[in-house]
């Protein structure tokens, strides 16, 4: 009797258990984006930095023009003028008001600005009188007050994020130059097996493109890892061990094939005495190597089909990759939508389905198989139509067309 398959969790349990996270750099917000934030960026400054105007016009005191409308113009006599930038801090007095630009400073003693289009004169007639037709709505009426979305101390950015064009603009917004970040960790990927030819090579009988190897960089890369290098060996132990062993200043070693029952597994034959082989409950990626090298990277053994490819790497490779990192969120999101079409599904196993999403109601998408022999780990071409996995359930039979299914995005 062969030992009971073990769950998905069993075995990313493990894999999350032997990550180190990589060490910290600080860098400038120029070189952060894709990379993970490790520690909290608090803002350095007040957002908005001053009270500042939210419109060209004029800045008055409310109480003048609380009584202005078209049949009854106030006007106001106009002291000073604010371009942006400006450091000038006029005084009002009653009666009268400032020129200013969006963005410019407003004067302590103004408490409302009016638009140009909500005076007489508007921008032409602007630096002697002001003629305001219209009563701002209220007090602070076009003001952005100081500190009304940041106060200088607070958080901006936490620890675990992500970075991208929306979190370094916040960051900078508060006045911060430098950010420090998880180093990617430093990832070596192997392709093993004497069937494979690179792509674009005549094939002779037997031989086959290979494909894993484009496959796990570009994953690699979408996980803000860093790709050092992409080999590919034959089922020759000799030349797994000449690779590895230069493979020391690597974090994270992946192999794809050479894990199953055959005569000729090349990663089981190499390693088998030094990281473990274990079968998981899931179809496909059932074969899954996992331990540590003696130069102390984490391998990944995934087995050789291109989907079982594809789906370990999801499952265990990328969640390591990101918690090597310190992100914060693991896991990709999840979405529940109906079947368009049904499928079978193995027992005992969870299903991992390449899948399609129809989009054409935007109220209501469905998913179906991107391939079209169904769930088989060798539909490496049809990969293309995929943009998302179905999962399926260990103990669920079969999917009827309008079943509910989880749906992983992964575009
Ligand atoms: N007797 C058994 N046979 C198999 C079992 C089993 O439990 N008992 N498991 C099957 C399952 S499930 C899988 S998955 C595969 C895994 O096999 P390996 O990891 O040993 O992978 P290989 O045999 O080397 O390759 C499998 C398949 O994928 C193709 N391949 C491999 N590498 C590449 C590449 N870089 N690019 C494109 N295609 C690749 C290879 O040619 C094979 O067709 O084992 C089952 N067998
Ligand atoms: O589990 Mo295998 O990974 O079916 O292809």
């Amino acid at each position: 009797m062969s030992a009971p398959l073990r769950t998905v969790e069993e075995q990313l349990h493990d894999v999350l258990a032997a990550v180190d996270p990589t060490a910290t750099e600080s860098v400038p917000l120029t070189d952060a984006t894709g990379l993970t934030l490790a520690e909290d960026v608090r803002a350095r400054v007040d957002v908005p930095v001053f009270d500042n105007s939210a419109m060209d016009g004029f800045a008055v005191r409310h109480a003048d023009v609380a009584g202005a409308g078209p049949d009854s113009p106030v006007v106001l006599r106009v002291v000073a003028d604010l371009p942006a930038g400006t450091g000038e801090q006029p005084a009002l007095a009653e009666g009268e008001a400032v020129r200013i630009m969006t963005g410019s400073p407003v004067p302590r003693d103004a408490d409302a600005i009016v638009p140009f289009e909500e005076t007489a004169g508007g921008l032409d007639d602007s630096l002697e009188r002001a003629t305001v037709l219209r009563a701002p709505r209220a007090v602070g009426a076009h003001i952005r007050r100081r500190g009304e979305d940041l106060r200088a101390g607070d958080v901006v950015v936490s620890s675990g994020t992500l970075l991208g064009p929306l979190q370094l603009s916040a960051a900078a917004a508060t006045g911060v130059d430098r950010v420090v970040v998880s180093q990617p960790p430093r990832v070596v990927v192997v392709s093993t097996g004497s069937e494979l030819a690179d792509p674009g090579a005549d094939l002779r009988h037997g031989q086959i493109p290979e494909s894993n190897g484009t496959l796990l960089a570009g994953l690699v890369r979408a996980a803000g890892a860093e790709l050092v290098r992409v080999a590919r060996v034959s089922d020759e132990e000799r030349e797994l061990r000449e690779l590895l062993a230069e493979t020391a200043d690597a974090d994270v070693v992946i192999t794809s094939g050479g894990v199953s029952a055959g005569a000729y597994e090349v990663v089981k034959n190499v390693l088998g005495g030094e990281i473990s082989f274990t079968k998981v409950a899931m179809q496909p990626g059932k074969p899954q190597a996992f331990g540590r090298l003696t130069t102390g990277a984490l391998l990944f053994g995934l087995p050789g089909n291109p989907v079982s490819v594809a789906v370990s790497f999801e499952a265990f490779v990328r969640p390591a990759l990101l918690a090597a990192q310190r992100r914060a969120e693991l896991h990709r999101p999840l979405l529940r939508l109906p079947a368009a079409v049904g499928w079978r599904t193995p027992p005992g196993r969870r299903q991992y389905v390449p899948a399609a999403i129809d989009r054409t109601d935007p109220g209501r998408w469905t998913v179906r198989p991107a391939t079209r022999g169904g769930s088989g780990s060798h539909l490496a071409g049809g990969l293309a139509q995929a943009e998302a996995y179905a999962v399926v359930p260990a103990d669920v039979e079969q999917v009827a067309a309008g079943d509910q299914v989880d749906v992983m995005l992964v575009s």
